[in-house]
């Protein structure tokens, strides 16, 4: 067995992994990041028929404020975006569809407020960005809004802003602080939506490059199975084949894998409680187009079925081929949804229906269809009494943890994003203390 001496080992390849790995390599740590899979985790995009699917995460939301974005600038990443129209994004409403207050253009234009309400709910906007309206983390947002009275119209608008945001078919069961907390930061953005040129594997091709710039190993089709703790320290990670000993050790894989790694370790306990917590889940159901089907909105949600539908190729301009269209359909699913396939049929039949009645003619035209099984979109739900994993524990003093499971800022990629970052300045601070001493 070969044994291998870094600063810090990383374990997990997604956007978490990668992100640490390349930030730590950039500020001259000797790193090695270890994947089981391929690169990329829940962030890949595959190549189907010349179409490029994003098998997870397909845009940004709050880009100008966003972890992604402070790493991009010290690491100088090479990324492309492209920002998302505000006033192309629709509410279908039944019988008519109507713009997304997300501006004050679209507050004024939107048929979801009427009159007063419109105010209403401006006024929620303001108190929210200036840190007024702050929620309580024992009750959720539909407690919160009930019991401040707040008019049903403007209670439903919150909800479904909250349903987009969070990719959840239950806004309601959002506690109330993470709520407000999440909206602080996104009614401030000016770019709430982006896209990257050439999809998500451009940032991992980003990543890669500075770890391997900055001579980072990247060791991929390789599980970590074991770990060697000493008393309040990890001191090797195991592979089949390999031992990797270093300073610091950050952990970007989901709380089951954390649980078996940490079994018979100080943070056993710790740790089983986070595998029990619900993720967020959804179906998508992507089609390639060989001709595009031209539509007044490039993101239309359907609020009674909870169901929406992005144009990609509109933004992503390498994401089809020339003259095609690469739509993107998400259904959030509710919790009794989850393990029903019946439930599943029903919801690809409404995603069809759905891109019939927008995108009329798309049958005639579909390549390549891709349609998944449920999908975790978020390895923890923000739902009532489930509490994102800490970024460090006391009892392992250097054992970080990173991924979407953990605590961080704002939702999805951004909270891998913002913990991976959290874990990194630790790391740093650490060993620069050591150094000094
Ligand atoms: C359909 C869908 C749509 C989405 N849309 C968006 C969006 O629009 N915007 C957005 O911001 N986010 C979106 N997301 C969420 C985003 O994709 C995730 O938040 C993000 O990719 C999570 O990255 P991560 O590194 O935290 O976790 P993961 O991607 O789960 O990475 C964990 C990695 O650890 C590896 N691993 C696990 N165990 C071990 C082990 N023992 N040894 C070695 N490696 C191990 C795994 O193979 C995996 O690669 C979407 C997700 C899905 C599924």
């Amino acid at each position: 067995m070969k044994k291998s001496q870094y600063d810090a080992v990383i374990v997990g390849g997604g956007l978490a992994g990668l992100s640490a790995a390349a930030y730590l390599a950039h500020h001259g740590k000797k790193v090695a990041v270890i994947e089981r899979g391929k690169l990329g985790g829940r962030a890949m995009t595959i190549n189907m028929k010349g179409f490029q699917f994003n098998f997870g995460a397909h845009a940004i939301y709050g880009r100008d404020k966003s972890y992604l974005t402070l790493m991009e600038k010290e690491l100088q990443l090479k990324l492309y975006w492209s920002d998302f129209t505000q006033m192309k994004a629709k509410y279908d409403l039944g019988e008519e569809v109507s713009v997304v207050p997300s501006n004050l253009g679209g507050l004024l234009q939107t048929k979801l407020l009427k009159g007063m309400d419109k105010f209403r709910f401006a006024y929620h906007i303001l108190f929210t960005t200036l840190g007024f309206e702050k929620g309580d983390p024992n009750i959720s947002i539909k407690q919160w809004l009930e019991q401040k009275k707040v008019s049903p119209a403007v209670k439903e608008m919150m909800l479904n802003l909250a349903a987009s945001n969070f990719f959840t078919g239950e806004p309601e069961r959002i506690p109330s602080d993470v709520f407000f907390g999440y909206y602080k930061r996104i009614f401030k953005t000016n770019i709430p939506v982006s896209y990257i040129q050439g999809g998500w594997q451009k940032l991992i091709e980003q990543f890669v490059q500075v770890i391997e710039k900055n001579d980072g190993e990247i060791i991929t089709k390789t599980k970590v199975t074991g770990l060697s703790v000493d008393g309040k320290r990890v001191t090797a990670a195991h592979t089949k084949k390999n031992s990797f000993v270093a300073d610091d050790f950050i952990f970007a894989i989901p709380p089951e894998e954390l649980q078996t790694l940490f079994l018979h370790s100080p943070l056993e306990k710790e740790l089983a409680e986070y595998t029990k917590y619900e993720p967020t889940y959804v179906i998508f159901y992507d089609i390639g187009l060989k001709k595009r089907i031209d539509s007044p909105y490039t993101y239309i949600f359907d609020r009674d079925r909870q169901i929406f539908i992005s144009d990609i190729s509109y933004y992503d301009m390498e994401a089809a081929p020339p003259g095609g269209q690469l739509l993107q359909a998400i259904a959030y699913l509710k919790s009794h949804e989850i393990s029903d396939p019946l439930a599943h049929e029903r919801v690809k039949l409404d995603i069809e229906a759905f891109y019939d009645k927008h995108f009329s003619g798309w049958r005639k035209s579909l390549v390549v269809p891709r349609v998944s099984k449920v999908a975790v979109v978020q390895a923890i739900k923000w739902t009532m009494h489930q509490r994102g994993l800490p970024v460090h524990f006391s009892k392992i003093t250097n054992a970080f943890f990173a991924g979407d499971w953990c605590q961080g800022v704002g939702q999805l990629s951004e909270l891998s994003f913002s913990s991976s970052y959290e874990a990194c300045q630790h790391v740093l601070k650490k060993q620069a203390e050591k150094k000094g001493a």
